[in-house]
């Protein structure tokens, strides 16, 4: 099995700041990841260089056996879309339409058909536990279940192999976050893929296989 994230050798630095200095990291199938350290010690910023957003300014990054350094934007966006599941702390959900449609519209825009892109999303909103809420709109959900459309939302491809998650507990109380953490590392465990959460949580990092502690120390 391919290996979701494989991290060598990152620098991170906007202009003189060095905020990681040879950063390695392995997420293995099935292993989730939990991303801790105070405010400003660069999680959000790897995050982003994991998902292709922006570019270390040195060493390599690769998601499921595929280089995410060293190639075209497009290219990354590409690799993005195809492997990587996204959650963030604000779930983003579109008013305008359904739950269902919210899960699907990654699959809608690039032209999977309507019925596959729907059925899909409504397997990914079973899997999360709401296939009940699938024809509702997002306006009054709960904050627990806005985090599991956008859980569902970020899990919906078969082909996706890694989950990034910025903060997505950090709107909920203590019990819905430990649930929620509780259901990703389940999910990541069930289809063997590998998942870095950023979390200033310990519950949530307690339900994580394993803590990597960004240190403020690291900055020089
Ligand atoms: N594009 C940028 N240009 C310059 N500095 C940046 C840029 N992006 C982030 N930084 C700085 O890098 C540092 C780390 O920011 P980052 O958001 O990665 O921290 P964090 O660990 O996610 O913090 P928090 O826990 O508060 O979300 C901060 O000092 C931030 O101001």
């Amino acid at each position: 099995m391919r290996i979701p994230l494989s991290v060598d050798e990152v620098v991170v630095k906007f202009a003189d700041h060095v905020l990681l200095r040879d950063f390695a990291l392995q997420v293995d199938p099935g292993e989730s990841v939990a991303l801790m350290g105070p405010s400003g010690s660069g999680k959000t910023s790897l995050l982003k260089c994991l998902v292709g957003l922006t570019i270390p300014s040195a060493g390599s990054i690769e998601v499921a056996g595929s280089a995410m350094t060293g190639v075209s934007a497009a290219k990354r966006a590409d690799l993005r879309r195809e492997l990587i599941g996204t959650a963030y702390q604000t779930p983003d959900l579109l008013t305008e339409i359904s739950v269902q449609e919210n899960v699907a519209i990654t699959l809608l825009f690039e032209g999977v058909g309507r019925d596959k892109a729907l059925s899909d999303a409504r397997r990914s909103l079973a899997a999360v536990g709401i296939e009940h809420l699938a024809a509702r709109g997002v306006e009054n959900l709960s904050g627990g279940e806005a985090q599991r459309v956008s859980l569902a939302r970020a899990l919906v491809r078969e082909s996706m192999s890694l989950l990034v998650a910025d903060e997505p507990t950090a709107s909920l109380d203590g019990a819905n976050a430990v649930r929620l953490a509780e259901l990703m590392t389940g999910m990541v465990h069930e289809r063997g893929i590998g998942a870095v959460i950023a979390t200033h949580d310990q519950r949530v990092a307690d339900r994580c296989d394993r803590v990597v502690e960004l240190r403020m120390a690291m900055a020089q």
